[in-house]
Parts: C-alpha cells; structure tokens; sequence
C-alpha cells in the first residue's frame, strides 16, 4: 500500500483507465449476453401464443424469427414425424434438439401441439446470435461506452488528483512543522542521514547548530501561546534569511531549532555562521500587528567528523553545547566538547530527580538575615535548599535555571513563598520582631499571568501582612515585558507588597524603568562588594549605585558583606542596610529562631519599609 505513493501521478491514471476500459468491455458482453436472453425468451412466449392464436386457423404466412409449420401425419421428413411424436393435445415445447429445418439461422425450439389424428402445428423459434444482437445495438451500446469511458476518464483523473493532494497533505503534516512551514524532526533526520552520505563519499565539514531562544517561555506564558506562535514564525524568517539552498533549517519542537549546514569549506565556518544567527537576533522581530520583540538566542555547534559521526550523536552533542551556551548567559554559541557529555547525562538525571522534588518533599528553606549595617537585623531572605536523595545537596545555582527551563519553578517558587510566609507568620506570632520576609521571584513566576492573584492567595492562606512580604525579582524579569511588569508592580503595590530590585547593576541597570516602575528597593548585587574597599573602581561603582537609588528615592540594601573593612567601608559612604556572611549565613528556621537577637530590642531599626505616600 505504502509502495502506491510512489507511484507517479500519470502511471497511476493510465493504469485506471485501462482498468476501466477492461471493466466497460466486461460490462457490455455482460448487457449482451443478458439482452440475448431476453430477446429469445421473448421470442419463446411469442411462439407459444401464436401456436395459441393459430389453432384451428389457416398456417399463417410469416417470416421471421417465429416459423409456424402445420405438420402432416404423412409427411415422411423425419423431423416432422419426431415433432408429431413429441406433440400433444397440449403446445409442448421442445428445445433445439429436436431438428427442425431453419435456413441460414439456428433454431431455439419448437412449440408443438397435435389437435386433431393426422395433423400437428409447430411453431418454429430462430435462435439470435451475439452477432445479430449487437448490431442491432451497436449504435446503444457505442454511445454508452462512449459516455462511461468518458465518465470515467474525467472521474479518474479528478479521483487521483484529490487521493494524491490528499496523500501530499498526509506526508507534509508527516514531514513539516504545521505552525512555521519547516522542517520537522523526522524531516530534518532524513535530511541529515543524506547529508552525512554524500559528505562520507565526498569528505568535507558537515554542522549542525542546535538553536534555542532564550527565555522563550516566559514569553509564551505571559502573552499567551498565540503571541508566541507569532515569534517564532518571525524568528523562522528571521532565520531564513541566513540559509543557503543546500542548508536545511528545521523546527525540532517548541523553540528548537536546528539547522543543518552542509558542504563547509572548515569547521570555524560553522562558528561564522553562528555569529551571523546572532546578529541576526540583535534587532528586534517585527510581528504581524507591529509589535516589537527581543528574543535572543543560545546555539550549540557540532561539527561532522570530529564532535560526532552519526546523525544522532551530532544532535545530541549540539544540545549538550546549546546548554553551555545557555550557562554561560545565553545568546552566545558554544562548540561541543567531550565533557559535555557527561555533563549532559547528569542533567537529565538532575532534571528527572527535580521533577519529583516536590513530592518527595526534599526542598528546604534557609533564611539570611538582612540587616542594618551594626547587624541588627529586621528581615530575612528565604533561600532554597534542595537535598536530593540521590545527589545530595545541590546549590541553587544548579538547579533554578532548569526548573526555570522546564517551568517547573512555578510550582516550587509557589511552594517557596507559601513555606516562606507561613515560617514568618509563625515566628512574628512566637514573637519575633521580622518586619520582612524576602522571596525570590524567578521572572517566570513574575512573568506569569497569575503572579499577582497567586501572592494575594498566599497572604490570604498564611494570615501574614502584605507589608512584611518582599518579593526579590531581576532587572531582566522587568525588561522581557514592560507592560505586564508594569501592570503587576502597580498590583502588588496595591496589595501592599514590596518589590526589590535584585542583583542590581549586573543587568541592563536601566535608569528609565527605576523611574517608570513602581519601585523603592534595590540590592546592589554582591559581586561588586568583593574587590571594596581596595579596588578603586570596584568603589566608584558601588558609590555610583548606592547614589543613583538613593537620588530616585530608592532603599538601597547592599548584599555579600563579608569582611570588616567593606562594613566600615559601607558606613563611611552612608550604606544603612545590608546583607553578608559578615552578619549571618542563611540558616534553618530553627536555627535562625535561636539566633535571632532578644536583646537589644529590635524596635528601633531604621526604616527599611518606606511608609505610604
Ligand atoms: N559569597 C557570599 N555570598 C553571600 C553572602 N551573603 C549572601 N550570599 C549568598 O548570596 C545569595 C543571595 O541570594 P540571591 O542574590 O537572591 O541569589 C540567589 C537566587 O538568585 C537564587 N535562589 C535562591 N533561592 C531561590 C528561590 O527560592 N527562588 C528563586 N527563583 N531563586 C532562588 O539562587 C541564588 C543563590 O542563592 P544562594 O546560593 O543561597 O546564595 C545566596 C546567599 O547565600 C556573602 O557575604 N558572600
């Protein structure tokens, strides 16, 4: 059956017709044959009601097919003496058998009936031949073939030509992405066990580039999936551009591309063309009701012979340098390298065991102090903590940026900040003088369609006041999408929650949005703490930020305090809150409820919450 697509559109019309051909011959003997019956039954009745009608009358004279005879008792012929033999008082019919002379044409039969001794009567029935029938028809049946053949010429065609549009349509929904046109995964296999014979035969480079957009799915789910459907056709053009005839580009699923580049004149060209992609992704995606995009993009290179063999392997070793390019701050490329391998391996596994984290209950909240700058403290920062069966205790660091590319962090960020509040409700109820409660926000929570009604929930669940809950987001989660994270910031300020800037000045350190968004925080982040207080330009940065916020009204904490010097340091350029190991580690709750200070009050910490305007 498979063996028919193949066969070429003409060959299968021919092969109808001329079955349909045969069919309409079959057909008109059949018509023939069946006619001829009639005909002589016809004439068979016919004989018996003129032996009927002729009785006692005069033979009459007719030619023709029926031959009435009047038999004599005399008559010395053998027929008649066999036909008076077999009459009876009754017309009996008797078939050809018994002969009857019939000129040129063959008798059917004879109906015979004897009515008086000495005188029979017969009626002789001339049998009709194929021949006679169908030149008595011929013109009938010329015109029917005619038509039928027609019908089914025209019939066929339109026939074929809808089963092989049909069949097209099958083996493009098989071989192409139905959204973007491309490629898709088995396509795009075929197209590379090819590539990787011709190149066997004829030698070369051979490169496969495994694209994948950055931060994507933040924006599926913040715009929807129809917003996302929109960039990445426009990346698919985008992309497009770039391609050579001989080039395959290939939608592997979600934001996956792949592209499969073919006869290169060296392997570095495959690190040129990656360049290109990129710069490709600098200017903004134009979507089709003009909105503007920025997605970036991680691409990992694999190239044949040396970083694999078989089709299989260049993908999978593609991947594997994708993820480093993602590692090492996405929108950049990176070559496959053996370790990567492994490094891939564990991944999977890291990401199979995160997947049952959650109901394996193998999460944990530590919590670091955040201080003022003589270390009393008035809030913490809950920190997450994973200690997996299998792996043991596995930094943040490894194993947000999955769960943010798996999405899974929205189901742990929501059970994050529900522990986190309900931890703080229990200690400010024990009496614990925590003014704030900081949570990290991963921008795929924030981006998140629900984000604000999902933080309401919790403080509505854990009883704890709106006030004390800060919630820690980055300076990317704001740039992805302006308009939500302006609508969301404005939400959250209405419910009465703090938004903090986190990580401040490692991102785009936009002077635009700290005005436009509703802000009063931010946290110089604490890589620009560890050259203070010898570096001199690790100082003029860190003065730069704490004056920037504190111009636009902003608090500004400073985080990753770790030494004496960076403290007095801190004190002599007016810093008043922060947050290091110089004060505390994150700790466990129990172990934080212990630490906390009883005495001196904590009553006379500065004013880290602003009050209302
Ligand atoms: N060297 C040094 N480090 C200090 C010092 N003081 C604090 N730190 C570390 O700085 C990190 C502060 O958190 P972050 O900047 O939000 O950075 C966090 C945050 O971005 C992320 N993270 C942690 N918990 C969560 C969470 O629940 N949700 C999300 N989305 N991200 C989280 O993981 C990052 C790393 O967390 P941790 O490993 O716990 O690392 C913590 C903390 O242990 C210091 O004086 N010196």
């Amino acid at each position: 059956m498979a063996l028919i697509r193949y066969i070429p559109l003409r060959y299968k019309f021919w092969a109808v017709n001329g079955l349909a051909f045969i069919s309409t011959l079959v057909l008109v003997l059949v018509a023939m044959g069946l006619e001829l019956r009639s005909i002589n039954d016809t004439r068979q009745e016919q004989g018996r009601e003129l032996l009927r009608l002729w009785s006692g009358a005069q033979p009459l004279t007719l030619s023709g097919p029926l031959r009435p005879i009047l038999l004599d008792d005399d008559d010395p012929a053998p027929w008649v003496q066999q036909l008076l033999a077999a009459a009876q008082a009754d017309s009996t019919w008797l078939d050809a058998s018994v002969a009857a002379p019939g000129g040129d044409t063959p008798a059917l039969g004879t109906w015979v009936s004897r009515d008086e001794p000495g005188e029979g009567r017969a009626v002789i029935v001339q049998a009709m031949g194929y021949a006679e029938v169908f030149a008595k028809r011929a013109p009938v049946y010329a015109a029917a073939v005619f038509f039928l053949m027609l019908a089914i010429l025209f019939g066929s065609q339109a026939l074929i030509r809808f089963v092989d549009r049909h069949q097209r349509k099958l083996q493009t929904m098989a071989h192409y992405d139905v959204l973007t046109g491309l490629p898709n995964r088995l396509l795009a296999h075929d197209r590379l066990q090819h590539a990787l014979e011709k190149i066997r035969r004829r030698g070369g480079y051979l490169a496969v580039l495994f694209i994948d957009l950055d931060r994507f799915k933040t924006l599926n789910d913040s715009h929807g999936h129809s917003f996302g459907d929109e960039v990445l056709k426009a990346v698919t053009r985008r992309l497009q551009v770039r391609c050579r005839s001989e080039d395959t580009l290939a939608r592997l699923g979600g934001d996956e591309f792949l592209l499969i580049l073919e006869q290169l004149g060296s392997a570095e060209r495959a690190e040129q063309v990656a360049n290109e992609l990129l710069e490709l992704f600098r200017e903004a995606l134009i979507l089709p009701d003009g909105r503007e995009v920025f997605v970036g993009a991680s691409i990992g290179i694999a190239v044949h012979p040396g970083d694999g063999l078989t089709g299989d392997e260049l993908v999978r070793n593609a991947d594997a340098a994708m993820y480093l390019a993602k590692t090492r701050g996405r929108n950049g490329w990176c070559r496959y390298e053996p370790w990567l391998t492994e490094q891939a391996m564990e991944r999977f596994e890291l990401e199979r065991n995160l997947r049952r984290a959650v109901e394996r209950q193998e999460f944990r909240l530590h919590y670091q102090p955040l201080t003022t700058l003589d270390g009393r403290p008035f809030g913490v920062e809950a920190l997450l903590r994973w200690r997996s069966s299998e792996h043991g205790d596995v930094p943040p660091d490894r194993f947000i940026g999955m769960a943010e590319e798996t999405g899974m962090i929205v189901q742990i960020g929501n059970w994050v900040m529900q522990e986190a509040c309900r931890q703080a409700q229990t200690w400010r109820k024990a009496g614990i003088d925590l003014q704030v409660m900081a949570v990290n926000l991963s921008p795929i929570q924030f981006l998140h369609a629900d984000v604000v009604q999902q933080v309401a929930q919790t403080l509505r669940q854990t009883g704890l006041p709106a006030r004390c809950l800060e919630l820690e987001i980055t300076e990317g989660a704001l740039m992805q999408d302006t308009d939500h994270a302006e609508q969301a910031l404005l939400a959250l300020r209405e419910l009465g929650v703090h938004v903090v800037i986190d990580d401040f000045g490692t991102g785009y350190s936009s002077l635009a949005y700290l005005r436009r968004f509703a802000l009063d925080k931010l946290k110089v982040d604490r890589t620009f703490l560890q050259g203070l207080p010898d570096s001199a330009s690790d100082a003029q940065l860190v003065r730069t930020i704490m004056q920037l916020g504190q111009g636009l009204g902003l608090q500004v904490l400073v985080e990753g305090v770790e030494t004496e010097a960076q403290r007095a340091w801190l004190a002599a350029e007016g810093c008043r809150w922060c947050q290091g190991f110089l004060f505390a580690r994150p700790m466990s709750a129990t172990a934080l409820a212990a630490w906390w200070p009883t005495d001196p009050p904590t009553q006379a910490i500065p004013d880290w919450q602003p009050q209302p305007a």
